[in-house]
Parts: C-alpha cells; structure tokens; sequence
C-alpha cells in the first residue's frame, strides 16, 4: 500500500481550499522493496543526531533545558537511539549527558567519542547506553587529521571497544571517511573489530562525495565480511544522503543516522523527516507503526527555532507547500482522487492538502469546489466564466485568495442582479450559506 487513505483538508491559512476526498482509489505501491534478501528498508532503526551532529551545525547552541525538550520529543516520536555530543568536548556537555540518560527514556542514549581511551573512560561514566566510537580512516584524516597509521589504528580500537564491553555497555566502531579510505583497509579493521564483538560497525560518508551506487556496493560488500549491524552516516553535500540512506539499507545496513531537517556540520546530514518521507512509501506498514508521524512537525519546528532557521520550502512533507496542488490539471485530478498526484498522504502527518486556485494557472474544477466552499451555485458555464475573469486579473498581477473570492462573489451578485436572465438560462436558485 502506497500514499494516503484520502482523506481532505479543511479551509487553508494559506489561501487554498481542502481538496475533496472522491474515492480516493490506492493501489499498490510500485516502489515496495522486490524481496531482496539483504534489505533491511521494513526494519531499520534510527539513530537520532540532532542532539550530536546536529550540534555542529553552524547555528546550533543548545542549553540544557533545550537538549532535554528535544531528548523527550525524539523519545515520544519512537527513534531507536539519541546520539549526544561527546562528554569530552566541554564539562556542560558532560553534564548535560548525565541529565539526559536521567531522563529514562525509551530511546537508548549514545555519546559519540573518539577512538581514544581516555574519551570512552569519560563516557562511561555518564550513564549512557552505549558509545559511538569513531576514527578516520583515510589517508586525509590519518594524515592531516590524527596522524594514525592503520596498525595503530586497529589495536587502540579493539583496545577500546574491549573496554567498553567490559562495562556492559553497546559500542560501534565508525569509520570517518569511509568512501575515501582504502577498501582493502577498512574492510579488515571491520573484520577484527566484529572478531572482539562489536555491536555494529558504521560507515560514514563525512565529505557527502558517495553516490547511492557506491553505497549500496560498499555495504553489501561488508554486509559478506561482519556479522554484526551496519550503522551509515551520509552528508548532504552533494544532495544525496536521503538516497544513500535508502540504498544502504536495500543493501543490507540496519541502522541510519539522521537529524531534525537535517542540520549538521556544513549542509548536514540524512534529515529525519525526509527519510521518512523515503521510508513511508516503501515500508508503509513498519514506520506508521512505529513512529508518531503527526509529531514530524513540531519537532522540526522545536528545533527550527532552536537554531534560528526556517524549514525550507520545499522540505519533504513539511515545506509550506508539499500538499499544495496548483496547476488546474492537477487540480481536477487531486480532487478527484488524491493519489493521481500524491505519493504521501498529509493525514499520516497530521497536515492538510490544498488546492490552489487564485492563479492564472488555476481551472474551472478548482474554481467549483472554492464556490461550492463559499456556499453558492453556479453553473458549470457559469463557473467557466468567472474562471476566465480570475484568470484575467491573474494576467495582470499576482491575486491573492481574497482577489478570487471577490471575484466570485461579485459574479455571483451579477447573477442575481438579472433573475430573469439567468432564470431564462436555468441558473440555479443559491444554496443557503
Ligand atoms: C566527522 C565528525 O563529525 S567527528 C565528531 C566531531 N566532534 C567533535 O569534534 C566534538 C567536539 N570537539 C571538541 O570539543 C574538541 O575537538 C575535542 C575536545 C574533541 C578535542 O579538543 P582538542 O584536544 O583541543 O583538540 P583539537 O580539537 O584541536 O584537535 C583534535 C584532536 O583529536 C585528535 N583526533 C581527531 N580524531 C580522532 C579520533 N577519531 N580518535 C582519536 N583522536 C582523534 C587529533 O589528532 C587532535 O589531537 P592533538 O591534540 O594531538 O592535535
Ligand atoms: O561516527 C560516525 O559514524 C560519523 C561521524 C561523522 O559525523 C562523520 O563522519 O561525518
Ligand atoms: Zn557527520
């Protein structure tokens, strides 16, 4: 099952009126997974970053009280994991991470450390679930970042991933940079590390330069060579974390890093909202089940204005316009039955469909439900005639609703200004308001 159940909205704040919901016909989705063995795209997990990568958005500052607002929203809206900022990185930060694991949420709490013993010895400390060890791998960052050769690398981390399960708490070992580090390289680490029983290995796309191909290569690749779970970490630099998401998961990752719109270091990562928007077409039954998606909203909102952003435009379900329907040909059709140009359905989001008519692109079907909306009668020349007048005045400058809806009703007046007319051309008597 793909898309909605059809249902309409109400009147728009907008200017738009609620589509109707006339049989809304759905049929299977032609983008459900096709039986692959190795995909995980109807059971992945989510870890949350927005309280970690999100930090390092450009302008992120989170007090406490802020972690803690958007700890408990991510927690009720079902993310598997919330991934804090390492308590290494200042002592509010450690702090911080102890109030968050006092919390009990349902939601498993990570710290995200370096591959360093004396950053995991911090971290577990603080009461958290498990630790996100991570080092770079490629010649950049082991040249210019770290300044580790792989042999050093392999034995501090196998060091430190024994230490942390010694103290009964979950550990990953990541890869920084993974798409730029030699395959023959990472692929051993990731052996030895799944050899001490590491809980999942992950693979990050620091640089956003992988394309879904190289995804899906390199995680069936290592999907032959561990056994346990596969964590990925895609930037956005070159537009392509949602896709690289979904392509790790169909080739056999169990778990995906996003953050609340996105935001990260430079343009960010995986936005939650965007691979769900992803994950509902193709594992329609699994997320709806699992996650409050009408909280989509006021999380990202909540985080929004705590970094002083605003949601883009054209954000995957909760850009202003994700639901609007301009164009009259697609108009008639949405009004009809909503799944002729929607893959998403706003009801599963909480959030209402609309269909545009004040614009010279509009056509008479938008114009009939917006005078059926305003409680009068026309008939179907009639309303082909006062769309041709919206469209008149839509030629000669942008026309707001209000525009339109004088428009209609300064027709419909006209109408009963001559009743003998229009009753000689069998206009209607008006339906009561
Ligand atoms: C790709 C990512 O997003 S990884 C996560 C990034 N997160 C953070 O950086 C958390 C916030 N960071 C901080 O608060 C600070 O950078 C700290 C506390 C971690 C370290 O601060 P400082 O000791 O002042 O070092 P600085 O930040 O200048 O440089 C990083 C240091 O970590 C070392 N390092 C970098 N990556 C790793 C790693 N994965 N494992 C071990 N050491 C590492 C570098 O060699 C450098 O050490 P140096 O003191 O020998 O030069
Ligand atoms: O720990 C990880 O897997 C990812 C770290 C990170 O933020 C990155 O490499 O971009
Ligand atoms: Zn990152």
């Amino acid at each position: 099952m793909c898309g909605s159940d059809g249902t309409n909205g109400a009147n728009g704040a907008n200017g738009t009126n609620g589509a109707a919901n006339q049989g809304a016909h759905f049929r299977s989705s032609p983008y459900q997974p096709v039986g692959d063995f190795l995909s995980n795209v109807n059971k992945f997990k989510i870890i949350e970053s927005t309280l970690r990568e999100g930090e390092q958005f450009a302008n992120a500052y989170f007090d406490t009280e802020t972690k803690i607002k958007i700890a408990k929203a991510l927690d009720e809206f079902g993310v598997d994991y919330i991934e804090l900022t390492s308590p290494a990185a200042s002592e509010q930060s450690r702090k911080d991470c102890e109030a968050i694991c006092k919390l009990g949420l349902k939601a498993k709490i990570l710290t995200h450390v370096r591959c360093d013993m004396r950053d995991a010895k911090l971290a577990v400390e603080t009461g958290v679930d498990g630790l996100d060890v991570v080092i770079g791998t490629s010649s950049f960052l082991r040249e210019h970042s770290h300044g580790k050769d792989m042999a050093y690398i392999e034995k501090t981390a196998i060091e430190v991933i024994e230490y942390i399960k010694s103290k009964g708490l979950e550990v990953r070992f990541s890869s920084e940079d993974s798409f730029r580090s030699d395959l023959v390289d990472l692929l051993s680490l990731y052996r030895a590390v799944d050899k001490v029983g590491v809980n999942r290995v992950g693979i990050a796309d620091t640089v956003g330069c992988a394309s879904p191909r190289q995804v899906y290569d390199l995680v069936r690749t290592l999907r032959g060579v561990v056994s346990c779970d596969i964590e990925t970490h895609f930037h956005d630099d070159t537009g392509c974390s949602i896709a690289n998401a979904f392509c790790a998961l169909e080739a056999g990752a169990t778990h995906i890093d996003t953050s609340v719109l996105g935001i990260g270091e430079r343009n960010g990562i995986t936005p939650l909202g965007g691979l769900l928007a992803r994950m509902v077409v193709s594992a329609p039954d699994y997320v709806k089940s699992k996650y409050k998606l009408h909280m989509l909203k006021e999380i990202e909102d909540m985080v929004a204005e705590a970094v002083e952003v605003n949601t883009p435009f054209n954000n995957p379900i909760t850009g202003f316009c994700a639901f609007t329907h301009k164009a009259g040909i697609h108009a008639k059709a949405i009004l009809n039955n909503p799944s002729t140009y929607e893959i998403l359905n706003p009801a599963d989001f909480g959030l209402t469909r609309y269909v545009h008519f004040a614009s010279r692109l509009t056509g008479w079907n938008a114009v009939k439900t917006r005078v059926g909306q305003l409680g009068l009668a026309m008939t179907d020349d009639q309303i082909k005639e006062v769309t041709a007048k919206i469209k008149a005045l839509a030629d000669v400058r942008p026309i707001a609703i209000d525009d339109a809806d004088s428009i209609i009703r300064s027709f419909h007046l006209t109408l009963h200004e001559q009743p003998a007319a229009a009753q000689a051309n069998g206009a209607p008597v008006e339906v009561v308001q």
